[in-house]
């Protein structure tokens, strides 16, 4: 069981960007640039005292080897652009016409490339025996809607991704089909909150996971999801 979750946390690796890692799609080899090496899922000075604690709890439940953190990197999939121009083609062929590989160059994982405390800080945590994932959120004040309120966009992009990383740990190369968000509470500008999912069923290439976002609490919950992920079929032109 640990070896299949080492295979899978291997995917998410490969995902991401790691060195290292088995990528099928790419043609070339070597050391990865120096900016995949920064893990942005760690403590950092912007990070607010509950944010700090969650982290520290979590970490605690990572002893044992029931939870696993997750790593999280600012640049996206590949670290050089001919593997990026393979995967598209492979699994992407009929957007790979649409799309200008010299401003792939530049592309980035927009989660985290906000200066540190003002958008996006979270950090994610698996555990393997009950298909979760949990991301601990701080939406920091670039991602405000209503005054002093968190953007409804940002809540779905936080949900999106948690439930993304589920899915990928279950299935490796996978994109949302649906994405299903009921909003119940304002969440406040700059509080912490768990974003909770929940892998509930996977049929043939479908993979179905459910989501809340609470209050560090527990006694506020802000939203609830549903989702919908396709293992991609590089067989298929989509
Ligand atoms: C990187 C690290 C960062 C860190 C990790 C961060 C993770 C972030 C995750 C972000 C992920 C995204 O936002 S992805 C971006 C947003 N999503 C997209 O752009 C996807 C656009 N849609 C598509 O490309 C396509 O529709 C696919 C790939 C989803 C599915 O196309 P397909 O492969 O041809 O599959 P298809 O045959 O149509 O459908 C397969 C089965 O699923 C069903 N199905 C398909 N769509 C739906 C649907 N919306 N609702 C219900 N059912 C559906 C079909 O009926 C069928 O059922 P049956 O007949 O077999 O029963």
């Amino acid at each position: 069981m640990l070896r299949s979750c080492a295979a899978r946390l291997h995917a998410v690796g490969a995902l991401r960007g790691l060195r290292g890692c088995a990528r099928p799609w790419a043609r070339s080899s070597g050391p990865a640039p120096e900016f995949f090496h920064e893990d942005h899922s760690l403590p950092k000075p912007s990070w607010s005292k509950d944010m700090r604690l969650l982290f520290d709890q979590f970490m605690k439940k990572c002893e044992d080897g029931s939870w696993i953190h997750l790593p999280s990197y600012n640049y996206t999939l590949f670290q050089r652009s001919q593997d990026i121009s393979a995967f598209i083609h492979a699994y992407l062929p009929t957007a790979s016409k649409l799309i200008n590989e010299e401003k792939l160059l530049q592309a980035k994982i927009f989660t985290r490339n906000f200066e540190d405390g003002l958008g996006f800080e979270y950090v994610m945590f698996y555990n393997d025996v009950e298909k979760r994932v949990v991301c601990v959120f701080e939406g920091g004040p670039y991602l405000q809607g209503m005054p002093g309120c968190l953007h409804g966009g940002a809540i779905a992009t936080m949900i999106d991704a948690t439930v993304g990383t589920s899915a990928m740990i279950a299935e490796g190369i996978v994109m949302t089909a649906n994405l299903n968000i009921n909003f119940k509470r304002p969440v406040p500008l700059c509080s912490v909150v768990l974003i909770n999912s929940q892998l509930d069923k996977i049929e043939g290439r479908k993979l179905f996971i459910s989501c809340n976002v609470q209050s560090v609490d527990e006694k506020t919950l802000y939203t609830e999801a549903t989702s919908l992920f396709i293992k991609l079929d590089p067989e298929k032109q989509v």
